[in-house]
């Protein structure tokens, strides 16, 4: 299905031809990709494959050289305030306003997207609770550790109740009890009716976790599907090295 000029509502996320180059960098190559709403769907690929790129333009974050991009059928780039009301986005690496407290920089992300104050209070508090950061919700952003604050970016991009999650490499420095607890939430998410857009390079997470994956190489759609079509009844990590190659078997550091 092309969705050039319709694309299906249907799809939380729709993605066509896009493209970005940096100086003579080619990051990403005329990528098109269809996430079904309701899914729970992996972005894999190797350091520098351009997931992030890829999911920063089709979230509003990054302007595409070329392409276009739809969420549940709502134009990017054409009606960007329509569709970030309807998107959640958990970006890698950006700065944030790490003086306010986790607390308050919830309640800026929920003010921010139009909400009354007293339904920011409360998911603020909800979100702050199930995230194990109640107490921390009072300490400044800065002194979070690296877990702390993905947590809060997480609640920060949960507060204004979006159809879809983008979330770029969510796990990343969290601990084992709160990456199971967040799994738990972004599960049940999933099960009302929301959509799940993760990148990460933990393969076994993604075989367990997502329902579908995209496997991006060198700025190019390798596979895309469901995780047992595109594993093909191997492993995924398997699979993953198979498709992106990369391994240097035979060439040791003989001097180490
Ligand atoms: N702002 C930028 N300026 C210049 N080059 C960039 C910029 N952002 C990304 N790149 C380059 O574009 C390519 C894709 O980067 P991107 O961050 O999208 O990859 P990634 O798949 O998310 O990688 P990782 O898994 O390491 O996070 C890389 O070669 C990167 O160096």
């Amino acid at each position: 299905m092309r969705a050039e000029n319709a694309p299906d509502p249907d799809f939380a996320l729709v993605a066509r031809a896009l493209t970005k180059r940096f100086g003579d960098r080619l990051a990403l190559q005329g990528l098109d990709l269809d996430v079904p709403a309701g899914s729970f769907f992996g972005v894999v690929g190797p350091n520098g494959a351009g997931k992030t790129t890829a999911l920063s333009m089709a979230t509003g974050l990054l302007r595409p050289d070329h392409g276009r991009a739809w969420i549940h059928g709502v134009d990017v780039w054409q009606r960007p305030r329509e569709a970030k009301s309807r998107v959640g986005v958990l970006a890698d690496g950006v700065r944030t306003f790490d003086r306010l407290s986790g607390a308050q920089l919830v309640t800026y992300a929920g003010l921010l997207h139009g909400l009354d104050a007293d339904v920011v209070a409360a998911r603020t508090a909800d979100l702050l609770r199930v995230m194990d950061l109640a107490d921390a919700g009072r300490k400044p952003v800065v002194d979070y550790s690296a877990g702390m604050t993905k947590k809060v970016l997480l609640a920060a991009a949960m507060v204004h109740a979006p159809d879809v999650l983008v979330l770029d490499e969510p796990f990343e420095a969290v601990d084992p009890v709160s990456a199971a607890n967040i799994r738990d939430i972004l599960h049940s998410y999933v099960e009302r009716g929301g959509t799940v857009i993760v990148s990460s390079h933990v393969m076994d997470l993604v075989q367990r976790m997502c329902s579908h994956v995209a496997v991006i190489a060198e700025g190019r759609l390798v596979a895309s599907g469901t995780v047992d079509e595109v594993r093909g009844g191997q492993d995924l990590e398997e699979r993953f090295v198979e498709l992106v190659g990369g391994r240097h078997a035979g060439e040791g550091l003989a001097w180490l």
